[in-house]
């Protein structure tokens, strides 16, 4: 099957913060692909490299080398295919709820009506009935977060990409909004790559879990199918034995990346 998403052999140079002469290899020959409807969570130690895996495949960032394709297709410029849901508020905070959730309806030149009749569905449907009319400063955290999966999710994208969206979130919340995500996935089944540090968080979302490197040349070291049944509750799945066998099994390859992701951040810092 042709993949939705295929990172084919990437690697990302930068110049070497520390010396500016010499360049820092990021990320070296990954090959990631997703298929359609697939849920895909990459994990690897800080700074080793996920969000520029993440920026590649949104167009946001050209690879050193390689390629990448949106069902088959080369990517050139930003991936339109695609919706982000990044680690930062990206709500315009001089807009009301609902008109950030249509900002992309309208930049799409949709009606006014019609856009905003679809924007109170997505409202509705990610719990803030009635708060459209509430400005960013105005919402919780949480509702923040929403109201951004709704802004992401109200364009149909084929792929979602993830960076980290509820790292900044309470654990309930945070459980809540996984939750959330999971069962509007399920409903349309998008491609979803989905980058985290947390294995739990990986674990409990997603059909497949690859495990990066620790920089530099990240690239994948392990790749793991999560066959835990669906639908799944992101809270009651982690005490399924499977789950606890799987944790164990990623953790064992990712420990000693995250050692040398530390140790490596210490001598840069
Ligand atoms: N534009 C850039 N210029 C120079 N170095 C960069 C640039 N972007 C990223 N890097 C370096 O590439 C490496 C990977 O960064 P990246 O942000 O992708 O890691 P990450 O795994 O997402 O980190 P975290 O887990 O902390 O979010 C880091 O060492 C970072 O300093």
């Amino acid at each position: 099957m042709t993949p939705a998403l295929l990172l084919d052999q990437i690697s990302c140079t930068f110049v070497s913060k520390e010396d500016r002469s010499q360049r820092y290899t990021a990320v070296s020959d990954t090959r990631i692909a997703i298929a359609p409807g697939e849920f895909v969570s990459v994990v690897g130690p800080t700074g080793c490299g996920k969000s520029t895996l993440l920026n590649v495949a949104a167009g946001l960032l050209q690879p050193s080398s390689g390629s990448v394709q949106i069902f088959g297709e080369p990517l050139s410029g930003i991936n339109r295919r695609a919706g982000y849901m990044f680690q930062s508020d990206a709500l315009m905070p001089w807009r009301s709820a609902l008109q950030n959730v249509i900002a992309g309806l309208q930049f799409r030149k949709m009606e006014e009506a019609a856009a905003v009749e679809l924007g109170e569905a997505w409202l509705a449907r990610v719990g803030l009935h009635g708060f459209g009319d509430r400005y960013p400063h105005q919402l919780s955290g949480g509702m923040r977060k929403r109201v951004a999966l709704a802004q992401t999710l109200i364009l149909d994208p084929d792929i979602i990409l993830m960076d980290e969206p509820f790292s900044a979130l309470d654990i309930q919340t945070r459980q809540l909004m996984e939750n959330e995500v999971l069962e509007l996935w399920s409903a349309k089944k998008k491609a979803v790559l989905f980058i985290t540090h947390d294995l739990d968080e990986a674990i409990s979302m997603s059909d497949r879990v690859i495990v990066l490197s620790a920089g530099p040349a990240t690239h994948p070291i392990g790749d793991f199918t999560i066959d835990l049944p669906r639908p799944r509750d992101v809270a009651e799945v982690r005490s399924n034995p499977r789950f606890v066998e799987l944790h164990t099994q990623i953790w064992d390859v990712l420990r000693e990346e995250v050692l040398r992701g530390y140790a490596q951040q210490k001598r840069r810092a």
